[in-house]
């Protein structure tokens, strides 16, 4: 039995632990639960029979193979480090954390030091096994563009200043690099940084705020030596997060799933 344990239990969270628990992800039970928030942690430990960790150090200790984090960029660097310095693999979902330079390299030599592996699912978007790939010649250019309804950018539209009301067209609310990008939109554009850890390249953002979207957009456009690669996929909201594509949570599945195949295709 593959035993998992899981920091934060929003959407994406409950999304796995249902699939654990449905047998989409087979031989696999979720032993331990951890949440700020209690009532959270409890509705997954009905579901799934977890036990309720009172902290992450507390849940660490558990006999785990995976750590899953989907919980936020600031619980990144507890969650991964002390789920590798007790052994364990880590899938981190708000994978913004690691335009942290230094932390990426903290946690890489880490995982390294100990025999370990960070998981980085492909989330909301997708393209990444070619841009893998084409890394391996010279990357000249990675571009995302993201188009979200206005209320999946709530948060950070607000603290940016914006007034909801007043924007009745669609608007672009962020232009710049993937740095500043995840440092405004830390809930909404994690996928810019997965991106430019697949390219080893920059990405430059733009993010456009649209009332009349339902879908949350992300095109990409990424220029190489080996060639041009341009994708757009249009995902389904979670209706309790409207922040995070199903997508995002699908792919998360589909990487645990796949750890037990004997057959991995793609890069
Ligand atoms: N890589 C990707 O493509 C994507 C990544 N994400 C990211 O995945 C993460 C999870 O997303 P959702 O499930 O939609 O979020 P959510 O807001 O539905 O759930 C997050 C849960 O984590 C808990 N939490 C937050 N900080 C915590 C902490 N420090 N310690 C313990 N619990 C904590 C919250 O109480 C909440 O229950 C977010 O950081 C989100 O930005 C979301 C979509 C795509
Ligand atoms: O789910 C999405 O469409 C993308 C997202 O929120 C993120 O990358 O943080």
């Amino acid at each position: 039995m593959f035993k998992i344990g899981i920091v934060g239990c929003g959407a994406i969270g409950s999304f796995i632990s249902k699939k654990v628990v449905d047998g989409t992800i087979k031989n696999t039970k979720v032993v331990a639960i951890y949440d700020r928030n209690l009532n959270k942690a409890e509705s997954l430990s009905e579901l799934t029979g977890a036990k309720i960790c009172s902290s992450i150090d507390d849940l660490v200790k558990e006999d785990l193979d995976l750590v899953i984090e989907c919980a936020s960029i600031k619980a990144v660097e507890d969650v991964a480090e002390k789920s590798l310095r007790n052994k364990k693999d880590v899938l981190i979902m708000s994978v913004g954390a690691l335009a942290d330079k230094e932390l990426f390299l903290k946690l890489q030599n880490l995982a390294k030091s100990v025999g370990r592996k960070i998981y980085l699912p492909s989330g909301a978007i997708g393209g990444l096994d070619a841009i893998k790939a084409m890394r391996l010649g010279k990357i000249n250019e990675v571009i995302l563009k993201t188009t979200k309804p206005v209320n999946a950018l709530e948060d950070a539209l607000k603290n940016l200043g914006y007034n909801l009301k007043d924007i009745k067209n669609p608007v672009v609310v962020f232009e710049g690099d993937v740095f500043e990008a995840i440092k405004d939109f830390p809930m909404n554009i994690n996928v810019s940084v997965t991106l430019s850890i697949a390219a080893e390249f920059p990405a430059k953002v733009m993010i456009i705020a649209d009332p009349k979207a339902k879908l949350n957009k992300h095109e990409i456009l990424v220029k190489s030596s080996i060639g041009t690669l341009k994708v757009c996929i249009e995902n389904v909201p979670f209706e309790e997060n409207p922040k995070t594509s199903a997508l995002a949570a699908y792919s998360a599945v589909r990487l645990i799933r796949d750890l037990a195949e004997p057959v991995k295709v793609g890069t």
